[in-house]
């Protein structure tokens, strides 16, 4: 047994709750055990001032890290999942999926109850593609800001006036126990998520299968398959950041359905496509939903960003 785990880590407020989460669980299983964190700056974390499609490149958040495991400077990693592209690097696994958060996200705001009771012109801070999209498709009338920086930054951005209303995760507004007057669920169909939204995930080198077993217990089935299917969509589309792309799982009993979208960047175009599938195929799921997509023009709109550069 190992008495010591090191786990690599963002240092943002979401990252660290995340890491002493695991880090508790793991002390809890194995009391004695010593857990250490190992805080790592990545290029996500560095520029915080441009919209994260206009860095490019996948894996901002997790590029480091994912180097201080392969160097043996830690042992795990803990992720936000929907920060982790859809190729792993050689030699790393995600071998554990604890159970899911809520997967919406929320619109927040001082002084309006909901997206419909925005003034025109009202100003809505988000710089995911994915938000501003699905935003321009409920209400064409609103000014869409960037808003970057970590989670509790960006609340304090709403709290300061500087927006009317900030489009965030629900998951991380509940881990870090943030709030704010108003706060409104966007949920499917109106509005879907990200790729493993919600979803923590465990990353080790693939030559250490002692973890597998030891970290077997935070381990839950149900999120696992549907995070399975959401990323098996998304490597099917081989998509980056550049693309507004959603993908939402859901179990009942042990049948799977999954929801893929991709959408053109002024939100005209909206490809939507669902299909279910028993639990255990969630991956041939996945890469199913993310074919119809394509053909129903989804590979058009694809072409076309990156086409362009893709620097929006
Ligand atoms: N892109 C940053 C990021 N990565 C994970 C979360 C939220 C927590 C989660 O989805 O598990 C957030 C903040 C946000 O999107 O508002």
């Amino acid at each position: 047994m190992m008495n010591t785990i090191r786990i690599a880590t963002r240092g943002s407020k979401l990252a660290l709750w995340q890491a002493h989460h695991i880090s508790g669980l793991l002390r809890a299983q194995y009391p004695g055990m010593t857990v250490e964190l190992n805080i790592i700056k990545t290029k996500g974390d560095k520029i915080l001032d441009v919209p994260l499609a206009k860095i490019g490149g996948k894996g901002l958040f997790v590029k480091e890290i994912e180097e201080a495991l392969l160097a043996g400077e830690a042992d795990i990693a803990v992720h936000s999942m929907k920060d982790v592209p859809a190729q792993l690097p050689e030699g790393l696994k995600l071998g554990i999926i604890p159970e899911r958060e809520v997967p919406t996200d929320s619109f927040l705001s001082v002084n309006y109850p909901d997206i419909a009771s925005l003034p025109a012109g009202a100003r809505v801070g988000t710089s995911s593609l994915r938000r501003q999209t699905q935003l321009m498709g409920l209400r064409r009338d609103l000014c869409i800001l960037s808003l970057r920086g970590n989670l509790d930054t960006r609340v304090g951005k709403l709290m300061a006036d500087e927006f009317d209303a900030i489009i965030v995760a629900t998951a991380g507004m509940n881990r870090l126990e943030l709030s704010a007057p108003h706060m409104q669920e966007l949920a499917p169909p109106m509005f879907y998520p990200a790729v493993a939204q919600g979803a923590l995930g465990i990353e080790y080198r693939a030559d250490r299968p002692q973890l597998d077993e030891l970290l077997a217990f935070l381990d839950h089935a149900p999120s696992k398959v549907c995070v399975e299917a959401e990323r098996s969509f998304l490597f099917g589309l081989d998509g980056g950041c550049q693309v507004p792309i959603a993908g939402y799982a859901t179990l009942s009993g042990s049948e799977l359905t999954l929801t893929g979208l991709v959408a053109d960047l002024c939100g005209e175009r909206v490809i939507r496509r669902q299909a279910t599938a028993p639990a255990d195929a969630a991956v041939a799921l996945g890469a199913d939903v993310a074919r119809a997509v394509l053909a129903a023009g989804g590979k058009d709109i694809l072409d076309e960003v990156y086409r362009s550069g893709a620097a929006v």
